[in-house]
């Protein structure tokens, strides 16, 4: 008799296995989404709801099995609850994933099934977009669920996210230059953007108006004609992490910053979109003992975040820019911390998290 099925690691999901790891991550809830007619595969992953609704996107992606899409919802959802702790927002963390190749399986059908899970949980949950999932595709999920933001502008939502998130990095990213390099800030700068995708061009148009110095890496043919009339004044490399930067920005995957790769990395500041950066949590202080100033990634690229939590207050577009441009006040708070106290920014950061969340439970 086979044991594939039965055996970890073959088992796909091995989700009694990881029943530790479950507890130990602390979610308030899990749940696990199948609708045999679409073929939907889906988990929602709700962290903590103590300061408000969990809100986070749809990540649709062809994940190798469900043990990493597992893994992944785990993640990104506590990531949330800093990030909106971490903003001041009054909002929780939650995040789910879709599993499957969105160019090959998303239909609106499967779309829809979605949103009726979402739905069923009451406004615990509440969706955006994320890698793999569009404005257009909440649009489709919101014929089910009123608990969607990020809609197209024409749904009656906010679009897309790209510039606010943008705008956060760039904000945080001043914050970091100010304390290291003082007046002038990232004038004459050399910025390594990894990833030139709908957060990293705008990024590179920010960069290049205060006189920064600009390279870029994408492995996307097009990424160059998406950078429009900033193309010519950017320096393209194969990967910026080999090069020789005051700034890695990464805008492109998460868990770039590896033992290794700090290890080579020739710049003074990181500080760029892309969620979850750190591939161990122990990078945070191997950044710190290279004097490498980090700005912990859920504080640099809350802009979606206030942008789409907005949208449940009926916040204008210019406040919820100011609110955004405000990143760069929090992360200086965060960083002159980590000085004062000689600790990690990442335990700044945390420290802050704590404290509101601590506040959240006994208000
Ligand atoms: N869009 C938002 O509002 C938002 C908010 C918070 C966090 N983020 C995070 O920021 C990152 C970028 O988001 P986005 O919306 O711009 O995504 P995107 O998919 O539009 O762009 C990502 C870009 O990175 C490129 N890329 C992939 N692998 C690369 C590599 N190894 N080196 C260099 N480039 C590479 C892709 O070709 C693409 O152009 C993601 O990690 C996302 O989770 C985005």
């Amino acid at each position: 008799m086979s044991t594939s099925t039965l055996d970890h690691p073959s088992d796909p999901l091995a989700v009694f296995e990881r029943a530790d790891e479950l507890r130990d991550a602390g979610h308030e809830q899990i749940v696990f989404c199948r609708d045999e007619p679409t073929g939907l595969r889906a988990i929602i992953a709700i962290h903590d709801t103590t300061l408000g609704p969990g809100l986070g996107g749809t990540r649709f992606y062809p994940y190798a099995h469900e043990s990493l899409a597992l893994t992944d919802a785990l993640r990104l959802s506590e990531g949330m609850t800093y990030k909106a702790a971490a903003a001041g927002m009054p909002l929780g963390g939650a995040k789910a994933v879709i599993i499957g190749d969105p160019a090959t399986v998303r239909t609106e059908a499967l779309l829809e099934a979605y949103g009726r899970f979402v739905e069923s949980l009451g406004g615990r949950y509440y969706t955006a977009a994320d890698v793999g999932t569009t404005s257009a595709d909440l649009d489709v999920i919101g014929r089910t669920s009123s608990h969607v933001v990020g809609r197209t502008t024409t749904a009656g939502g906010s679009g897309d996210s790209g510039y606010a998130t943008a705008l956060g990095v760039f904000s945080a990213m001043q914050a970091a230059a100010a304390v290291s390099w003082g007046g002038n800030g990232l004038a004459d700068k050399v910025v390594g953007v990894e990833g030139v995708g709908k957060v990293g061009r705008h990024l590179v148009t920010l960069l290049l108006a205060v006189g920064a110095r600009v390279v870029v890496s994408d492995p996307r043919p097009s990424a160059l004609d998406d950078l429009r009339e900033s193309a010519s004044k950017v320096q393209r490399a194969e990967s910026v992490l080999a090069e020789r930067l005051d700034v890695y920005a990464p805008c492109a995957l998460g868990a770039s910053l590896s033992a290794t790769t700090v290890d080579q990395l020739a710049a003074t500041v990181v500080c760029g979109a892309a969620n979850n950066q750190l591939a161990e949590a122990s990078v945070a202080r191997q950044l710190k003992e290279r004097s490498i100033l980090w700005v912990p990634d859920y504080m640099a690229n809350a802009g979606g975040l206030i942008q789409v939590g907005g949208e449940l207050t009926n916040e204008r577009r210019e406040d919820v820019l100011a609110q955004v441009r405000r990143i760069e006040h929090t992360v200086g708070e965060v960083i002159r911390a980590a000085l004062d106290q000689d600790v990690t920014t990442s335990e700044a950061a945390r420290g802050v998290v704590d404290r509101r969340l601590a506040a959240g439970r006994t208000a």
